[in-house]
């Protein structure tokens, strides 16, 4: 599906959008959840993403496809090494069988997990024969994926030993390693992670208890973008949000006062509005603790005819897509002097847009939703639109209710 996207006829004033579970968090307390089955979770993320966690976490025996989920993929990896009488071949779409597992795969072998590689060593597709593990302490690179130790922390409480994991080098996307904790806090699973070590005790049952997902900061960047790129006095107002986040995105409220939107709290909302220009006409931030917004920021930034630096990309190259490349090649389309290495972005300012670009999306979700906001600067088309489904199912609807012209051509 091809989109044509153009702005709203008029300002964007007291819009409200409602946005569903975070995808991560949903992700997590789905595992939980299956392995402790009296937790309940509530606000769950109506994502392409979690509905293959839904079902892949029902499967017994044979092929669990998961499509695009990294997620998915990395948690039902340690899930399935330690159920017993399970056997299944997890893959994916071909840009999965892409993107490394093998840390994760070493590091559950050395636990005593059965996993074999159905085809290219260190990929999916991979074979898991379901096993009692009672090794608990293991050691593994931390700067590749963070989704590799998430994975094995969350199926740690449910191991007679618990888990004790090392992390060698620097540890990248942090903020999801501590939602993992916190998530087996709330469910009142004993955990601490000191320097670079992290402990999990086991737990065989853990008391009645409802996770409540707070709503997907990811998906709230294209809105803080929108804002940015609308005129002063726009507003958007967007729940369900918390102040104390699990989430590491949320630290887009601080970057995006850098340009010129104030976020405040009203109950389980967050109102974003456009109450000035951008604090200087360069911005420099280093996102290996948030990397899932790098996208939107560097379009956020060329929209506004600003420069940036954005620092920490090293994970983005092994996402849905090379995402340095997709930015380098779309931007470069609509005039941005852009350049890239493997782990950072360098945009310089320039106030020129190429009229009439067709996007092109990658498979990435994220490549078509944070494109979108420029269509308030110039009319353009976003090609295979459908792919927002990953994270965002409802992101096109979502937009037209603020007004956007969003046309299907083809
Ligand atoms: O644990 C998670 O839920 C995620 C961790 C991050 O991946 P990396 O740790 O691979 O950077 C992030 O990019 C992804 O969208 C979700
Ligand atoms: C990287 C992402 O997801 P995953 O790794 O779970 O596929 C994402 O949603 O941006």
């Amino acid at each position: 599906m091809k989109l044509h996207l153009s702005a709203p006829p008029e300002n964007l004033l007291n819009s409200k959008i409602q946005i569903t579970g975070s995808k991560s968090e949903t992700n997590r307390s789905l595992l939980l959840q299956a392995l402790y089955p009296n937790i309940r979770i509530e606000n769950i993320s109506n994502s392409d993403d979690a509905e293959v966690m839904q079902k892949g976490l029902k499967v017994a025996q044979g092929t669990v496809d998961i499509h695009h989920a990294g997620t998915a993929m990395r948690f039902l990896t340690g899930y399935f090494a330690s159920q017993e009488n399970k056997e299944v071949v997890l893959t994916g779409s071909k840009r999965m069988t892409e993107r490394p597992v093998k840390v994760l795969v070493e590091a559950l072998r050395e636990l005593g997990a059965d996993i074999a590689y159905e085809k290219e060593e260190g990929y999916p597709p991979i074979r898991i024969k379901g096993k009692r593990i009672s090794n608990s302490k293991v050691s593994l690179p931390a700067n590749i994926s963070s989704q590799y130790i998430s994975s094995l922390l969350l199926m740690a409480p449910s191991l007679e030993n618990g888990l004790e994991l090392q992390l060698v080098g620097k540890i990248t996307s942090v903020p999801y390693i501590k939602m993992t904790l916190a998530l087996l806090s709330q469910i009142g699973v004993d955990n601490s992670f000191e320097g670079n070590t992290i402990r999990v005790l086991p737990k065989a049952s853990v008391d009645d208890v409802t996770l409540v997902v707070e709503s997907d900061w990811s998906s709230a960047s294209y809105f803080y973008s929108i804002v940015a790129l609308a005129d002063i006095g726009s507003a958007i107002t967007l729940s369900s949000y918390k102040k104390d986040s699990l989430q590491g995105d949320s630290v887009l409220a601080k970057i995006y006062r850098e340009l010129g939107v104030e976020t405040s709290f009203e109950g389980n909302s967050i109102r974003l509005v456009k109450t000035g220009g951008p604090q200087s006409d360069n911005l420099d931030v280093d996102l290996a603790d948030a990397p899932d917004i790098a996208q939107t920021i560097a379009v956020t930034c060329f929209g506004m005819g600003m420069g940036c630096r954005l620092t920490g990309l090293h994970t983005l190259k092994i996402k849905e897509t090379d995402r340095l490349e997709a930015l380098n090649t779309e931007l470069s389309k609509l005039g941005a002097p852009i350049s890239v290495s493997d782990k950072d972005l360098t945009l310089l300012p320039s106030n020129k847009i190429n009229k009439d670009v067709a996007i092109d999306t990658y498979n990435d979700h994220r490549m078509a939703m944070a494109f979108a906001p420029l269509a308030l600067k110039t009319d353009l088309y976003i090609n295979d639109a459908e792919v927002v489904s990953k994270s965002y199912p409802d992101f096109w609807g979502d937009l037209a209710k603020l007004r956007f012209l969003v046309e299907e051509m083809e």
